[in-house]
């Protein structure tokens, strides 16, 4: 990853993936290590988004266009400074969307299958979310494709071995093609992408 050389510290990282999979937690780890302000997805919501979810329909295309805008706005913002974000940015078309608006972003997918990360939704007190909506997130998800920057990396270990590992992923000189020590398997993270490729 990092094929520009760029330090991690002045990027802006979105941690993506569905509900539940741990962007907010490992998000907030991530900007802690790297130094850098977080932000949640989830703030950026127009109350319709929300309540929408909160009733069980999940969001569509057009309820999805102003709340990447405003996340795109956001990581423009700190372009500079760099920054976390999440953001579930399920689609090819999201990404390409939030790359308008701040075309140095790199992706950082949190990826655990539905049996996995709907317990945690299960277990997750105090969110409008509802595990209901976890098929269609599921359903709706295109994973990194070859020439996007960013990484994949596995939510089955504890949030700080997943951050640690996102960090890994993310530093410049990462193994382009995992070694025999550093396998995707061994590490629990899966590079995806042109970046993850540098
Ligand atoms: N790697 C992890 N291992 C165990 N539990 C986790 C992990 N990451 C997140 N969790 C828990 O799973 C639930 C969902 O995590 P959260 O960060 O809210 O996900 P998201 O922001 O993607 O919806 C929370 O209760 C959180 O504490
Ligand atoms: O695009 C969407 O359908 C929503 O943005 C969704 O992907 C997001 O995950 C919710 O905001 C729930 O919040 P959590 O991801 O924090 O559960």
């Amino acid at each position: 990853m990092n094929t520009a050389g760029e330090s991690t510290q002045s990027q802006v990282v979105v941690v993506m993936g569905v509900a539940g999979t741990g962007k907010t937690t490992v998000g907030r780890l991530l900007a802690e290590d790297l130094d850098v302000p977080y932000a949640e997805a989830d703030a950026f919501h127009p109350p319709a988004n929300v309540a929408k979810m909160s009733a069980g329909t999940p969001l569509d295309d057009a309820d999805r266009a102003p709340w990447l805008d405003a996340i795109g706005a956001w990581a423009h913002g700190h372009a500079d400074r760099g920054g976390v974000v999440s953001c579930s940015a399920l689609k090819r078309a999201y990404r390409d969307r939030l790359r308008a608006a701040a075309p140095h972003l790199v992706f950082v997918h949190l990826t655990g299958d539905r049996a996995l990360i709907g317990r945690r939704m299960a277990e997750r007190a105090d969110h409008f979310m509802p595990v209901a909506l976890l098929d269609s997130q599921f359903a709706t998800l295109e994973p990194l494709q070859a020439d996007e920057r960013g990484v994949s990396v596995s939510v089955a270990p504890g949030p700080r071995a997943v951050a640690r590992r996102a960090l890994a992923a993310l530093r410049p000189g990462h193994a382009p093609v995992p070694s025999p020590v550093a396998t995707p398997e061994a590490t629990g993270e899966a590079p995806t992408g042109a970046a993850s490729h540098a």
